[in-house]
């Protein structure tokens, strides 16, 4: 927005200053967040720099920016920085090349086509398993983070490769991808942001991690080509995918960009959310108890399946509550493509506004103990309430909701059978706002064996 926007301009703080209020934001963007909802309300704006940002917590006019009025916004400025390593995948794409891809992508993430893919996930998680038991009979601590990150990478290759990779390959992806991921998330938080292509160092290691990680795409996808069946993984159908009229399918450069864009979006969230949730396991030893006595009775000894997912609402209501204390995504940015008006206000083309999906989560207002993390309140069949949307909402929601939800059941599932987890000292009670919400430190836990 610019000055004077509309008939009333939303309120806010005012600042002089010509950074306005980036250095506050920079040091507790939470913190800061809070404070203006606090103070302001629930749809309100400050200024960053030249850039008025209109930050919306209310889940009507949330809707208004997601749903009705979708239209008239493209994704916010950050996420088309992504654009110079992804390529112009579903998260980055616009208009009718958007269109075309979550058309024919939106198949393969139904959940039938999921359903083959448990035994996959499942097998994923066996090396964390092993790492996890083994920490337990040395007594040796573990960090939760960086485990939920080796657990879901593994997880998210298998779901689109299935075993297509070798040992080699899977090496390259676990080296390379987390710098390409690292420099994409600070360029999308730079004041001051260096261009793609110039060669400092960070550029070009993540220069060089692309490289690597295309060439075992590219290598998968020539042989997937070459074969006579494309396969039942994510990659097969994407490479299987077609317009209704039978024409019309992804190229190779298509694929590949996808397939980079599956890798960043469906990772790292779902670590986090798994790193939250085995956090709160940890500080809420019932609650942990609880979930465990329920696979438990629901496996019986066998490796959980997609079914199950369905199979156990007490920890299906633990992975809700996580998610809605912290959203992985947590905020939705947009930029108005014409003049617009959002809660009354009139905003110019240009504008740029943020839907804060933590705020809107934590608020007293449709939450009651927001801050408290009670899985019960999930359960008795529980309406969805409007104000929660950890997925996004409209035509751009997350397409790998149900992924994620099933992942989460059965690594969970999995992790939890024949371990108890205990976090020394309650673990990092700050919390680390990125392009991704995380704990704010390492959560370093502590695993011993249960008895099945
Ligand atoms: C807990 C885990 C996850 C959370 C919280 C999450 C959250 C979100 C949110 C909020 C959006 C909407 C962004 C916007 O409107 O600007 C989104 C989009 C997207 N997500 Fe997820 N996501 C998760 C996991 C996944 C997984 C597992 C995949 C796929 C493997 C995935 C793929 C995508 C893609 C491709 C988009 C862009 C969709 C489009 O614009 O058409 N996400 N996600």
């Amino acid at each position: 927005m610019t000055a004077a926007p509309g008939p009333s301009r939303p309120p806010g703080p005012r600042s002089r200053s010509p950074l306005g209020h980036a250095r506050v934001l920079r040091a507790d963007p939470l913190g800061y967040m809070r404070h203006l909802r606090v103070a302001y309300g629930d749809v309100l704006s400050f200024r960053v720099g030249p850039r008025e940002i209109l930050l919306v917590s209310d889940p009507a006019a949330a809707r208004e920016v997601l749903v009705d009025k979708a239209a008239s916004f493209r994704k916010g400025r950050g996420i088309q920085k992504m654009r110079d390593f992804l390529g112009s995948g579903l998260l980055t794409a616009e208009g009718a090349e958007w269109r075309t891809h979550r058309r024919l992508m939106q198949p393969a993430f139904h959940r039938p086509a999921l359903a083959g893919m448990a035994a996959d996930i499942v097998a994923a998680t066996r090396p964390t398993l092993e790492r996890l038991h083994g920490a337990a009979q040395a007594g040796e601590p573990v960090e939760l983070g960086g485990e939920m990150l080796r657990v879901t990478l593994r997880a998210i290759s298998a779901v689109l490769f299935g075993t297509g990779l070798s040992d080699a390959e899977l090496e390259v992806v676990e080296r390379e991808l987390p710098p390409l991921l690292e420099r994409t998330t600070q360029r999308v938080r730079a004041v001051v942001d260096l261009p793609a292509h110039w060669p400092t160092p960070a550029n070009r290691r993540a220069t060089r991690a692309g490289a690597a990680l295309d060439t075992v795409v590219a290598r998968i996808i020539a042989q997937r080509r070459a074969a006579p069946e494309p396969g039942s993984d994510l990659l097969g159908l994407l490479l299987a995918a077609r317009d209704e009229d039978g024409g019309g399918g992804l190229t190779d450069a298509e694929v590949r960009d996808e397939v980079m864009t599956l890798f960043l979006a469906g990772h790292e969230t779902t670590a986090n959310l798994l790193t939250f949730l085995f956090l709160e396991f940890a500080r809420h030893p019932d609650v942990q108890a609880r979930a465990r006595a329920e696979v438990r009775a629901v496996l019986a000894g066998r490796d959980p399946d997609a079914a199950d997912a369905r199979a156990l609402p007490y920890v299906n209501a633990c992975i809700q509550e996580a998610l809605r204390l912290y959203p992985p995504a947590w905020i939705v940015p947009r930029q108005a493509t014409e003049p617009v008006t959002v809660a009354g206000y009139d905003l110019p083309a240009g504008a740029n506004v943020s839907v804060n999906i933590f705020l809107m989560q934590r608020s007293a207002r449709h939450w009651p103990r927001p801050d408290a993390f009670e899985p019960g309140r999930w359960l008795d069949g529980a309406r969805t309430p409007d104000a929660f949307m950890p997925f996004g909402t409209g035509a751009r929601m997350c397409i790998g909701n149900h992924l994620a939800l099933l992942e989460a059941t059965l690594i969970t599932a999995t992790l939890l059978r024949g371990l108890h987890y205990d976090v020394p000292g309650g673990g990092p009670t700050g919390l680390h706002p990125g392009v991704t919400l995380k704990p704010g430190g390492p959560v370093d836990a502590r695993v011993s064996a249960v008895r099945e």
